[in-house]
Parts: structure tokens; C-alpha cells; sequence
């Protein structure tokens, strides 16, 4: 089987090519102030210029205006947005028929409640992104390497393609993918050696364990 990784956060052409070596189907770039991952969007343009062909380039906001995605979609040749704060299904709808470009919606989930979230939004994204929920005052809406409770959406069936995300390190991926039959995984902090900055071998290590698995 199959499974496809979005390296998420990446700020330096080499940890770009780190992950594209190794396999990475996806490659995010996050414009999001407060993160120790955040790029400008002239930093992002030179990034996503260098990504190789069939790597699909995302750019993660969180409750970004018109202005601000005008002017993203205008500088950085990108493949799909990912929409990480509070954004409504309305918002979802109006954003993918703003831009042309297919839109992830990430959901935090932190108990059964949460996961109704994703049918609704299910209707109106074209990917799903099912995180775990943020603490309550944390500065990031994600990217906080943490997991929530797998068995909430374990072997569910939704109308949009999703990823699984929150928290995933080489040594967990193993036991994620077998608890929830995720197809697609998307992660940050567990290939970093500190807050925003990777370590190309442990994409290397994530990636050898996710075709281990
Ligand atoms: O990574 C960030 O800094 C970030 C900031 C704001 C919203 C979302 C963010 N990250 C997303 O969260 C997932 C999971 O992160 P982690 O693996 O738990 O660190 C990450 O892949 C991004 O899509």
C-alpha cells in the first residue's frame, strides 16, 4: 500500500530536497506569524520554484482575508492551500472557488464531538487534514507535536480524501497508520531537531519507517 507524506514547514532548499529525496508526496511551506515555521512569501517562491515535478507544493494559513491569499496565489506557484483556523465551510467553499486551487481543511479533534466536523467540511474541501486539536491558549493552531486519541477515527469512511496529522515521529507512524488505515500523513515537529528547524535525517528515518510499516 501506498502511503503519501506531507513534510510540513520546510524553510531551507535543503530540507526541500531532503524530503523529495525521500519520497515526500507533498511539501508545506506555513505563512502563519507566530510559528517558528513561518516564511515570507518571497522566501516561499524561491523554495517552491526548486521542488521537483510530481511533488505537490502546499501553502498552510489560518484564517487568511482575500489580500493576503491574492497576494500568495500571485507570488508562489503553489498546488493546493491548506486552510488551519477557523475557517467556515462558506469560507472553505468561497476560497476554492476564489482561487481554482484545491483546498485542505485541517479539523482538530480532541473527542468524539469533533469528529462530526469532518463530514460537514467533507462536503466542501477536496482533502481533509485531521489534527490534533490545539490546547486551549496555545500560540499555534497546530504544529505542536502532539497526537490525540487515534481510535476516534479508526477505519473511518469520509467523502473527502484525508491525511492524518499531530504528533507523528519515526517511532510512532507505524502504530498510527495501523490504528486509523490513514493513506496520507502530514507532520512538522517530529522530523525537527528543534521548533522550525528540520532534520533531513529524520525525514530520511520517517519516511524508511512509514515504507516499513
Ligand atoms: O507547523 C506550524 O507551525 C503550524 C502553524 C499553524 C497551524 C498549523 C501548523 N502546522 C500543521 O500541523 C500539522 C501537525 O504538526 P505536528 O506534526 O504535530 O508538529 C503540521 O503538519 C502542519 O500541517
Amino acid at each position: 500500500m501506498d502511503i503519501r507524506v506531507k513534510i510540513c514547514g520546510l524553510k531551507e532548499p535543503e530540507h526541500v530536497a531532503a524530503a523529495a529525496e525521500a519520497g515526500a508526496a507533498y511539501v508545506g511551506f506555513v505563512f502563519f506569524e507566530k510559528s517558528p515555521r513561518n516564511v515570507s512569501l518571497e522566501r516561499a517562491r524561491d523554495l517552491a520554484l526548486d521542488v521537483p515535478v510530481g511533488v505537490a507544493k502546499v501553502a498552510l494559513t489560518v484564517n487568511a482575508d482575500d489580500a493576503f491569499l491574492d497576494e500568495l496565489v500571485d507570488t508562489v506557484p503553489l498546488d493546493m492551500l491548506q486552510l488551519h483556523g477557523k475557517e467556515s465551510p462558506e469560507r472553505v467553499a468561497e476560497v476554492r472557488a476564489r482561487y481554482g486551487l484545491p483546498v485542505m481543511k485541517a479539523i482538530g479533534i480532541a473527542e468524539e464531538a469533533d469528529v462530526a466536523q469532518i463530514d460537514l467540511y467533507g462536503a466542501v474541501a477536496d482533502q481533509l487534514l485531521v489534527d490534533a486539536k490545539a490546547p486551549k491558549g496555545a500560540a499555534l493552531p497546530g504544529g505542536n507535536g502532539l497526537s490525540f486519541d487515534w481510535r476516534l477515527v479508526n477505519r473511518k469512511y469520509w467523502p473527502a480524501p484525508w491525511m492524518l496529522a499531530g504528533g507523528l515521529t519515526p517511532d510512532n507512524v507505524a502504530e498510527a497508520i495501523r490504528m486509523t488505515g490513514a493513506r496520507q500523513l502530514d507532520l512538522s515537529s517530529g522530523v525537527e531537531s528543534a521548533p522550525g528547524v528540520k532534520d533531513p535525517k529524520l525525514i530520511r528515518a520517517f519516511m524508511d519507517a512509514v515504507k516499513a510499516a
